[in-house]
């Protein structure tokens, strides 16, 4: 997490929470990932930021074991995440949650049901009221009013289906949150919103986060460090303000455009409001 210099201080264990080396991620004769290396440092909120086709998503889907990669090798929370051991596998499964683009909620389900699924797979001996409680909590949690968890996704807006799926990717108390894009899709003041929320969440259940963006105004926000994608690689990582002097022409014209500009001056402002838990 980081203080008011934007130093990384709730590093104080070294270990990295995700350690990537030498990732190589291949398409027919398309080459996505060519050695990428990448550390996720516990308590963190690293925004992972490059343009369209760079492989955010295939790091990630990467990371969390729904695609094998060509080469190189990866560790969660200490393990082998590569590993096909199935308790290797369920451990990680366990201990991450994971807020994919569209929200992935079951449409046939209500928002309650939803955070449900993985209360009922991982922790089948609940009851149905302490699982009914516990679902509640989480929604209530995510922002939602206690009333969202009997309505379908279909009856939520954009904004509150987000807060849905957060809802049900803290079901298991995750210490590790992948939230892809999540800010897509929303007005500024819901954009705004939905940032302060995953930064309430990340200081008060000390969670560390993997966000995937496009949205500068979330970078100079809520980041603690951001991760550049290109030329298959992570090209720079760092705080927003060493992100900022890197040379990369890419990084150049990413953070010194105009709504770079107006991002930086929104974050600058609004930062202080974000430090605090209520
Ligand atoms: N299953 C697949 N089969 C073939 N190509 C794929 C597959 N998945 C991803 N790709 C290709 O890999 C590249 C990286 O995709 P990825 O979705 O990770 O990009 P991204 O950086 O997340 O992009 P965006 O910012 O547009 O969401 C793209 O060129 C994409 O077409």
């Amino acid at each position: 997490m980081a203080d008011g210099d934007g130093l990384v201080t709730a590093a104080a264990d070294p270990r990295p929470i995700i350690r990537v080396r030498g990732l190589v991620n291949r398409f027919g004769a398309q080459v996505v990932h060519d050695g990428l290396d990448l550390d996720v440092m516990p308590g963190e909120i690293l925004g992972v930021v490059g343009g369209s086709g760079t492989g955010k998503s295939v790091l990630m889907r990467s990371i969390l074991g729904l695609r094998r990669p060509n080469d190189g090798s990866i560790e969660v929370l200490g393990v082998d995440a590569l590993s096909s051991d199935s308790r290797t596998r369920r451990h990680i499964e366990q201990n991450t949650g994971v807020l994919f683009q569209d929200g992935a909620l079951f449409s046939s389900l209500t928002v309650g049901e939803n955070v449900e699924v993985p209360l009922k797979e991982y922790c089948p001996d609940l009851s149905d009221s302490l699982r009914y409680e516990l679902a509640l909590l989480k929604v209530k949690l995510s922002g939602l009013p206690g009333d969202a968890l009997e309505k379908f996704p279909s009856e939520l807006s954009g904004g509150m289906r987000k807060r849905a799926g957060v809802a049900r990717a803290l079901a298991l108390d995750p210490p590790l949150l992948f939230l892809d894009e999540p800010t897509a899709g929303l007005d500024p003041i819901g954009a705004a919103a939905f940032d302060r929320l995953i930064r309430t969440l990340q200081q008060a259940l000390g969670l560390t986060v993997f966000l995937i963006t496009h949205d500068l105004d979330t970078l100079y926000a809520i980041c603690d460090r951001i991760a550049v994608l290109a030329d298959g690689k992570v090209v720079a990582c760092a705080p927003i303000e060493e992100i900022e002097q890197c040379e990369h022409p890419w990084v150049r014209e990413y953070f010194h455009g105009p709504r770079a500009r107006a991002a930086q001056d929104a974050g600058s402002a609004a930062r202080p409001l974000n430090e605090v838990v209520p």
